[in-house]
């Protein structure tokens, strides 16, 4: 077995190149579901993870825990062991009112409010989406008959700060999408390291919704959601499938 990365606890034995990044650890058994052979790697700390095959083609899931700092870890680690594309499968708050809960939204780039890309590099880099990544997203998108949104979305670090309000009104009003707190981070940081990288994001509070409210409904298995969820892993992996195809054609 090859050496293992600190964090993930996984090595470049796993020989694998496609990764598909939940936030949360539990995502990961959701994952699982959707794989032929599916094997459980690793936990540790945030970092859980799984292996299998979707179409024949092999696929990890490496949760990535909630924020930027975690996520450039784990987005490190992943390119330290040969991973070279990357796909997050997140939650996020709306920050339109169109947007219900269950949603699919695809960032095309990200507003940079997070602390860890800009320890990267400074603003003026941008934080957006490997154009063939999503190419592929919207082909798989539309054969499997997945509705969704495009466009820009907004990762930021705090949750509870007496601004919140204030700031998601001041985005919607410049037509950004939703909010998380990891997509331009892993926009940014796959970039830098010329990995391809894109995001896929799941409304789970709506744009008038609670924020409390809508997490635990989430938590708790709302259907909407979950839902929304099923379809965010399937274009993921679906996406996959069509990059591996053309991939090999290449070769
Ligand atoms: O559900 P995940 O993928 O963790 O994404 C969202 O949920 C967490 C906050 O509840 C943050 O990580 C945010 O980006
Ligand atoms: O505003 C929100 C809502 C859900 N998840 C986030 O990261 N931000």
């Amino acid at each position: 077995m090859g050496s293992l990365q600190p964090h993930i606890r996984l090595g470049n034995d796993l020989n694998v190149t496609y990764a598909v990044l939940p936030g949360d650890p539990k995502r990961v058994e959701r994952v699982m579901e959707f794989l032929d052979s599916p094997k459980e790697l690793a936990f540790n700390r945030e970092y859980r993870s799984a292996i299998g095959f979707y179409k024949g083609v092999k696929i990890l899931v490496v949760s990535t825990g909630i924020g930027g700092p975690s996520l450039g870890i784990a987005v490190e680690e992943l390119n330290n062991i040969g991973v070279t594309a990357l796909i997050r499968i997140g939650s996020c708050g709306a920050l339109q009112p169109h947007l219900k809960i269950g949603d699919l939204v695809i960032a095309s780039g990200a507003v940079r409010n997070d602390g860890a890309s800009l320890a990267y590099i400074e603003k003026g880099y941008p934080a957006v989406s490997n154009p063939e990544l999503l190419f592929f997203i919207k082909i798989a998108a539309e054969r499997l008959q997945i509705s969704h949104h495009f466009g820009i979305v907004r990762s930021h670090d705090s949750f509870y700060t007496d601004n919140e309000g204030n700031i998601d009104k001041f985005w919607s009003k410049r037509n950004v999408l939703a909010s998380d707190m990891e997509t331009a981070p892993l926009l940014v940081i796959s970039a830098l390291r010329s990995l391809q990288a894109a995001s896929i994001l799941n409304v789970v509070v709506s744009a008038s919704g609670d924020l409390h409210e809508g997490i635990n409904d989430y938590v708790d298995g709302e259907r909407n959601a979950e839902h929304g969820e099923k379809n965010e892993i399937l274009l993921a992996l679906e996406t996959f499938a069509l990059l591996d195809k053309v991939k090999n054609e290449r070769d």
